[in-house]
């Protein structure tokens, strides 16, 4: 369908299935917090075997909607029905018991405990540990979320801990279950299956909240999508009747200018990594196997490749974070780096780095927005050591003002920003430092397609600046949209690098298995051939 332009009020479309009761129907739902509307007034109505999508910009209030329906936020006014009944959902444990079930965009999982034991923690009913692990396998295979059991979840790749989540609701047999944005970080491959398995629960009767940004995605898999833009509905459409220009127009009001991404000419050598070879540090993780690399001034290369095979590894031995490698392995500005911390890397060469765990690792959650500048940054701290709160909340507002950060004020706590709006405080806490080399992974992680766009763009900006810059991630379409070189990663180990022009969606899907000359899998005849008809 063309894109025309679509009227502001939400369209009036009669509910899939005629007359019957809906599965969940919202009326006038509104969450206020300090400052905003997260939720004004929303009507929402999801049939049986429906899959619903919920589309809108970051800060929109998706989150909060789901959380209130999940019974973890309690709203301010409006009402719930659950198959045709009035519910008053107090807290997560009366919503399970009705049949809801939630994935969250931010990980609940305890970092200490096996998959098996997360999982169990999050039952409701007795059920011995041993059924329990029949139960996993068999939904494990099913719905093709493979994962080994035992494994302690601080090993975990993040696309993993997205399976582990995922799988603990999916033994509950929900009727109605919420994901938000659930393949961030999954392969390709691992969302046709995902897929393929919600719409045999969609079939088998069990309705389907789906928050995504992915536009290709909503609109292959979900038959209604409400859009929300500013905490009020805009739209109630068939998502495959649209465009990606005209759910962006109801989502965000406007469409995400295109890149304009013209080739640069390199510089002198910022990022040099010769011969890294890491053994692992813990008994899941992966090792690293005689890596070589290399960013210059006023590039961009990217590194592709599924979650979990060394990336994590990798980025820590960049970082600083792992300070294991051979002074001579990993070189910024031809100097030994190999053994400096983070601080040494930041300070010294002007490296930063952006990591994939938004909260935790990227901001302390309890802490607010200016404070958490503080771990990167020193600009606010004064020569004896004192400390300007004036300068960093200033420093912080100018943050939140140039990457458009939705937040109540730079008091607010890193954890009450919506997914989204956190990412682009922190990839602008690293930009707006003047970084000479920026080593990103997945920077639009669950970030909405106007600002995904933004952040692209700044990417390119920084390039043109002559700035090197590393971007680590497994959206091959955002690499192959801001990167001058590809590397590959799998296995441990790097491919050959290849220049955009070079690379192929096909040629990049088959190195992702290791199937690159001398790689670490080498192709039987057979192999490749389905290899390629998978790609
Ligand atoms: N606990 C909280 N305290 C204060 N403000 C909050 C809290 N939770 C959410 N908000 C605010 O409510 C608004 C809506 O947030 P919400 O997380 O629902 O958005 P979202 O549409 O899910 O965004 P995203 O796509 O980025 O995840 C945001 O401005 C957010 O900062």
């Amino acid at each position: 369908m063309t894109a025309t332009p679509l009227p502001d009020a939400p369209s009036s479309l009669p509910p899939a299935d005629g007359d019957a009761p809906a599965r969940l129907q919202l009326r006038g739902i509104t969450k206020r917090y300090p400052g905003i509307v997260a939720n004004d007034g929303i009507d929402l109505r999801v049939g049986r075997g429906q899959i619903h999508a919920i589309l809108g910009e970051n800060g929109a209030g998706k989150s909060t909607l789901m959380k209130i329906i999940y019974g973890a936020v309690a709203p301010d006014a409006g009402e719930v029905l659950f198959d045709g009944r009035p519910v008053h959902i107090r807290n997560p444990q009366q919503a399970r018991q009705l049949g809801i079930a939630m994935v969250f965009q931010h990980f609940n999982l305890f970092e200490t405990l096996t998959v098996a034991e997360n999982i169990w923690l999050g039952q409701e009913w007795t059920m011995s540990r041993e059924m329990l692990r029949v139960n996993l396998d068999e939904a494990g295979k099913l719905f093709g979320l493979d994962i080994d059991l035992e494994r302690p979840v601080h090993t975990l790749s993040v696309g993993e801990r997205q399976k582990v989540e995922i799988l603990r609701s999916l033994v509950t047999h929900p009727k109605l279950l919420i994901l938000d944005e659930p393949t961030s970080v999954l392969t390709p491959q691992a969302v046709q299956s995902l897929f393929a398995m919600l719409r045999r629960l969609a079939q088998s009767g069990c309705s389907i909240l789906y928050i995504s940004h992915k536009l290709h995605e909503i609109r292959s898999l979900c038959d209604r999508c409400t859009v929300i833009r500013q905490g009020k509905v805009t739209g109630v459409v068939d998502p495959r009747e649209h465009s990606d220009a005209s759910l962006a127009r109801l989502m965000i009001g406007a469409e995400p200018p295109a890149l304009q991404n013209r080739p640069g000419t390199p510089g002198e050598l910022v990022l040099q990594v010769e011969g890294l070879s890491l053994p692992c540090d813990n008994l899941f993780g992966t090792a690293l196997d005689r890596l070589h690399l290399q960013v210059r001034a006023g590039e961009v290369v990217g590194i592709a490749g599924i979650s979990g095979n060394g990336q994590n590894e990798l980025l820590r031995a960049l970082s600083g974070e792992d300070t294991r490698a051979a002074p001579d392995a990993v070189r910024l500005f031809g100097q030994p780096a190999g053994r400096s911390d983070p601080r040494q890397r930041r300070r010294q060469w002007g490296l930063h780095f952006v990591p994939e765990e938004r909260l935790g690792r990227a901001t302390v959650p309890s802490m607010d927005l200016a404070q958490n500048l503080l771990l990167t940054r020193d600009l606010a701290i004064g020569r004896l050591g004192w400390l300007s709160r004036r300068r960093l909340h200033a420093k912080a507002a100018e943050v939140v003002q140039r990457f458009r950060v939705k937040a109540a004020g730079t008091h607010s706590a890193a954890r009450s920003l919506s997914g989204g709006n956190l990412q682009k405080y922190i990839v602008g806490r690293e930009m707006d430092a003047g970084p000479r080399l920026l080593i990103l992974a997945q920077p639009t992680w669950g970030v909405d397609v106007g600002a995904a766009s933004q952040i692209r763009a700044q990417i390119l900006a920084l390039r043109e600046q002559g700035c090197a810059v590393l971007v680590i991630s497994e959206e091959l379409d955002e690499l192959f949209e801001v990167c001058d070189r590809l590397y590959v990663m799998a296995k441990g180990t790097l491919s050959p690098s290849l220049q955009r022009a070079e690379a192929s969606i096909e040629k990049i899907g088959l190195w992702m298995s290791g199937l690159w000359e001398g790689g670490p899998q080498q192709p039987t005849a057979a192999g490749q051939a389905e290899l390629a008809t998978m790609v």
